[in-house]
């Protein structure tokens, strides 16, 4: 354990730092990282994500993480920032990619290869009071990896590396933990135990997995502070998993935007917030819960839900809940099912019926990838009913406020051969481009050029 910096000693490096212009030094890149977990087949394709059938947890990440910084890995539920927190300490194995670490590529390591770097790569759970065995008191918990690694020399040693991680973490004075168990423990109190644990091999990587979300309001600021008091004071280096923008916004040096698996915009903090690009960043913001209540407004996430990962949308992964989405973004047959899906909840059922009973077949409907779409119409029902219906919807959509984005995507829409044909535009996937003079890069049309806007 590093002895607590000194005040003035811990000045003087502090200036020495803000005088040096050199960029921190790189601690991990990942490049092209893919995690995919199998659906079907036997349990080492389940595991490795390689037999027919995957989720694509992380689709393609690449990343830069410097020696000091704080990283937020910012989504929704399943966009894939735990696995990609998980994988980067090698607590999933990739599908495909590299995980540089200090320059070698610890991707495919199996377990005896990492067992040395376990040390300086640590992970710290959403919920402390499952991370800490009830059986065991605090003494032996907060020093289990003393044990594990073998970094103690003798029973006073382990006290004595003990009492100081307590000391660091504020639970103190550290002799009245010693002998506590974790059900003698506050929440918060737990959370500090577990930062304990995980700092007393002097790791040099945290990866911090949604830390506060389950503690009590009072205390979550107090955790996030004494992180970053632990960050400063032993040279630590975070990532920083969550849900909750408004801790990322307060904790986070950079943070990257994940939906479905991908990055769709990535950069500094202070940039992000005060001027998001990706139109998902811009609802995520909108969506932050507004603290004084005489403000608040209903604000809710674009229409929709996070799609199912087994069967990602085409194209960008966000178009079917995109407010703004071109023509290009990846419309497919299966938005079209939405589109009337969302019709027809909002209506009476007898007309809900009168409409369904144009089509004689909705399940084609559903089937990702399909850009061109033969509808046949249902019993007693021409093409030319099927064809007005869609034109009529086109209006509406198009005339509407805001305009409904699906249409774009059409580029022909006809009869043949008793069935209504639909035609989509050929889908591009947006990569993440650095806008220039901004330091962020955002993964979408609007900014690549190819847009029609
Ligand atoms: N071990 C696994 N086996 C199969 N699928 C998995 C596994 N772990 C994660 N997934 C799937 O991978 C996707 C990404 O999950 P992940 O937990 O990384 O997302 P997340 O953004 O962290 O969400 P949450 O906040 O709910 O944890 C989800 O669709 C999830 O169901």
């Amino acid at each position: 354990m590093p002895t607590k910096p000194d005040t003035d000693a811990a000045t003087v490096a502090m200036d020495k730092r803000a005088e040096d212009p050199v960029e921190p030094e790189t601690l991990v890149e990942i490049e092209n990282l893919e995690v995919h977990f199998g659906l079907r087949g036997g349990l080492l394709s389940r595991m490795t994500g390689r037999g027919a059938g995957a989720v694509k947890a992380v689709d393609g990440v690449n990343l830069t993480l410097r020696k000091g910084e704080v990283l937020g890995l910012v989504g929704e539920s399943g966009s894939g920032k735990t696995t990609l927190g998980r994988t980067l300490l090698g607590l999933n194995s990739p599908t495909s990619g590299a995980i540089r670490y200090r320059g070698e590529d610890i991707a495919q390591y199996g377990e005896r290869q990492l067992r040395p770097l376990r040390r300086k790569l640590q992970m710290v759970f959403q919920d402390p009071h499952a991370s800490l065995n009830p059986a065991m008191d605090i003494r032996t918990a907060v020093g289990h990896p003393l044990i594990i690694h073998n970094l103690v020399q003798d029973e006073a040693d382990y006290e004595a590396k003990v009492v100081d991680a307590l000391e660091r973490v504020g639970l103190t004075p550290p002799e009245r933990y010693l002998t506590k168990y974790p059900s003698d423990l506050s929440g918060g109190q737990k959370q500090r135990a577990v930062l304990a644990r995980a700092i007393i091999a002097e790791p040099e990587l945290l990866v911090a997995d949604e830390p506060i979300s389950m503690l009590d309001m009072s205390v979550r600021a107090k955790i996030l502070q004494l992180m970053l008091d632990l960050k400063r004071d032993l040279d630590l280096t975070y990532v920083y998993v969550t849900h909750d923008l408004a801790s990322a916004k307060f904790f986070c040096d950079n943070i990257a935007i994940m939906y479905l698996g991908r990055i769709v915009e990535y950069g500094p903090t202070e940039e992000v917030f005060a001027d998001p690009k990706h139109p998902y960043t811009k609802a995520l913001l909108a969506a932050i819960p507004e603290p004084d209540p005489n403000k608040a407004v209903p604000r809710d996430l674009p229409r929709g839900e996070i799609p199912d990962a087994a069967r990602p949308p085409l194209g960008c992964s966000f178009h079917p809940r995109c407010p703004v989405a071109l023509a290009g973004c990846g419309w497919e047959a299966r938005d079209l099912r939405a589109l009337l899906e969302r019709r027809w909840l909002e209506m009476p059922v007898e007309e809900y019926a009168k409409e369904k009973a144009l089509f004689a077949d909705l399940t084609a409907l559903g089937e990702p990838e399909v850009t061109r779409l033969s509808i046949a119409p249902g019993r007693g029902h021409t093409q030319e009913e099927v064809l007005e219906y869609l034109r009529n919807l086109r209006e509406e959509g198009s005339a509407a406020q805001p305009r409904e984005p699906f249409w774009s995507g059409v580029v022909a829409m006809q009869a043949e051969g008793g069935h209504v044909v639909l035609e989509f535009e050929q889908s591009r996937d947006p990569r993440l481009r650095l806008l220039p003079e901004t330091g962020v890069q955002v993964a979408c049309h609007l900014y690549d050029g190819t847009g029609d806007e």
